[in-house]
Parts: structure tokens; sequence; C-alpha cells
């Protein structure tokens, strides 16, 4: 009989999990998975499946890391609900598994993994494509990833100015309220992104939020939300101008609403960025288009399966 599977909390994940040995981790497996050889990196497009009556998605995210041997999958729940509801609206489960017999090792809560290898992977998009001289940093969405990317966007790079917006100014007050270090509170998005160098959105609306027009020229966008192939943040001018970067093309070509129906072109990957064969165009207006990737979770989670178990 295998062990039984250890349950880590979300304090436990959270506690065990550092921005500092995250990031190298994703840049390594991003750069594998852009390399196309199936036998190391197996990774699928995510497989969605709605939950029509309550304005859900259960999406299945497995993935298998050869050269390390890491047999992972998470299970994410995400809506669109109201920012009032008590409970986050992507909630998620990541499972380790022995990779030699299939038991099931770890039972992980996945949010914290969620939280933050998402804001991590926006970061290495930022320190690839960015301008090098950028002053102004905007969040749109202030919601759960917001807190993730203010936190290492703010750790990692020496912004002057940090500017948030949400659909409510209360929500923004809020997040402002809960950070450490200085921060400007908006009310407009027009007026929030005029002249930032760097924008991130995060909010779960299915419209845009973001217009081309209101973008400065070489400006670098992160936009995390809009994981429907429905559902936009950006419009189409600014996915026409831009160059676009994605974490995976094919994941990109499925998901991305903002692609699908902008017919906007995949510049590269940032995985192919981080391998040298394709260019970071950091003089242009760029995008990168984050959807969220499992091999993203099972880098995270054997990082803090091994910490856990060292600690025992
Ligand atoms: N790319 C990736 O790897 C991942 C993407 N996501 C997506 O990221 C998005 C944000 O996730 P969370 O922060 O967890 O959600 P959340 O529900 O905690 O926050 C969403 C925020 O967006 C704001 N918002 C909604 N419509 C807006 C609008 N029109 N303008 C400005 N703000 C608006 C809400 O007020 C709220 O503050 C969601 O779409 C989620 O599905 C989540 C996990 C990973
Ligand atoms: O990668 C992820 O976990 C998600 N992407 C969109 C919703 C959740």
């Amino acid at each position: 009989m295998a062990d039984q599977p250890v349950f880590l909390r979300d304090d436990v994940v959270a506690r065990f999990l550092s921005y500092d040995e995250l990031i190298p981790r994703l840049e390594e497996v991003l750069g594998k998975f852009s390399r196309g050889n199936s036998s190391d990196v197996v990774q699928p497009v995510r497989s969605v499946i709605p939950i029509h009556s309550h304005s859900g998605f259960l999406g299945l995210m497995p993935a298998y890391i050869a050269h390390e041997d890491i047999l992972c999958t998470k299970i994410v729940a995400f809506y669109r609900r109201e920012e009032n509801l008590h409970l986050p609206s992507t909630q998620a489960t990541v499972l380790l598994f022995n990779p030699e017999y299939g038991n099931v090792t770890a039972v992980m809560d996945g949010l914290d993994i969620t939280h933050k290898r998402t804001a991590a992977v926006s970061a290495i998009s930022a320190k690839l494509l960015m301008a090098a001289q950028s002053d102004v940093l905007c969040i749109l969405g202030c919601g759960h990833q917001a807190v993730s990317h203010y936190e290492i966007f703010t750790k990692l790079f020496s912004f002057k100015e940090v500017r948030v917006c949400s659909r409510r100014l209360e929500t923004a007050e809020r997040f402002a309220a809960g950070v450490q270090g200085p921060i400007t509170v908006l009310s407009s998005a027009k007026e929030a992104v005029h002249g930032a160098d760097v924008i991130i959105t995060v909010t779960n609306s299915s419209k845009p939020v973001l217009f081309g027009e209101w973008v400065k020229p070489g400006a670098h966008i992160v936009a995390v939300g809009a994981c429907r192939p429905d559902w936009r943040e950006l419009d189409d001018v600014l996915m026409r101008d831009a160059v676009i970067y994605v974490d995976s093309r094919e994941g990109a070509a499925v998901e991305s609403g903002d692609i699908i129906l902008s017919g906007a072109e995949v510049f590269a990957e940032l995985g192919e960025v981080l391998n040298g064969t394709r260019p970071a165009l950091r003089n242009k207006t760029t995008v990168f288009k984050s959807l969220g990737m499992g091999i993203q979770d099972a880098v995270a989670a054997k990082l803090v399966f091994d910490k856990w178990k060292r600690s025992q």
C-alpha cells in the first residue's frame, strides 16, 4: 500500500513558496516547454467545462516534466462573481503524484501557488519586455491577482509611481489601504493608464477594459484575465498595434478571446525569448497574454513539497 497523501493547507503552502526560488524555476520550465520536446515536457491545453447555472468553469491542468520527474495536476474553478462574496472567485487544488506508480503524494491548496506563479510569470515578461526606463506601473483590477502582482512588481522593479483602478472605487481604495508603499487610486481607467510604462490587467471582465488609444507607445501590457475564448480585456486596436507574446501558443489559440477575436498574430512565446530563439522587442508596444499553464503549477508544487519534506 502506498503512503497516504499529505494535505498541505494554504498557510503551509504560502510559507514554503518564495518568489526568489520560484522565478528561476519558471524561467527554466518555460524555456523547456518552448523547445517543443514533448517527451520532456508534456502539457495539454487546459480542459475546461462550464458550470452554466453558476457562471463558473472547472479546469483541469495536468503536466509531466520528465527531466525532473514531476507529475502534477491542478484543478481550478473560476467564477465571474461580484467581488463582495466571501469566497475568492478562483479556487484551486494541486495534486502531486509519485510518477513511478501514479499514487498521489500531496494534495495542496492551490490558491497561493496560482497567485504567486501567475504574478512571477508576469514579472518575467516585464523583465524581458518592458522599456529600460519604466517609471509608472498601473494595475487595472484590484482583486487577488492584483495583490500578488503588486507584491512582486514592486519587489523586483523600481517604479516611481504605482497607480490602481478597479471597477468600483471602494475596491481600489481598500486595495491601496492594504498594501505597503505609496500608491495612487484613480476612478477612471483611461486616466490611470495615461503615460504608464507597464500596465497589468487583472480583471474578471469579459469586455475590454484597456483600449489601444489610451496606451503610451512602447508600453508593456501584461494581460492576465480574459481566459475564455469569448472574453476580452484588451480592444482590437491594442491587439493589432502591439507585438503579442504568450505563455503557450497552443493555449492562446484555444482560450484567449483577445487573440482569437481580434485575429492578432502571436509573435513569440515567453519561453522562446528566454531561449534566445525570438527577440524581446522592448522598444515596441508589447502585450504579454497570460493564460496560466500546468507546468507553472507543477514546478511551484514541487518546490513547496520538497521544502515541506525537508522541514519534517
Ligand atoms: N493568467 C493566469 O494564469 C490566471 C488568470 N486568472 C484570471 O485573472 C483574473 C483576476 O483574478 P483574481 O484577481 O483572482 O479575481 P478577483 O475576482 O479577485 O478580482 C477581479 C477584479 O477585477 C475587477 N474588475 C472587474 N471588471 C473590471 C473592469 N471592467 N475594470 C476594472 N476592474 C474590473 C473586480 O472589481 C475585481 O477587483 C480573472 O479573470 C482570473 O480568471 C486567474 C488565475 C491565473
Ligand atoms: O492558470 C490558472 O490557474 C487560471 N487561468 C485562468 C483561470 C485560472
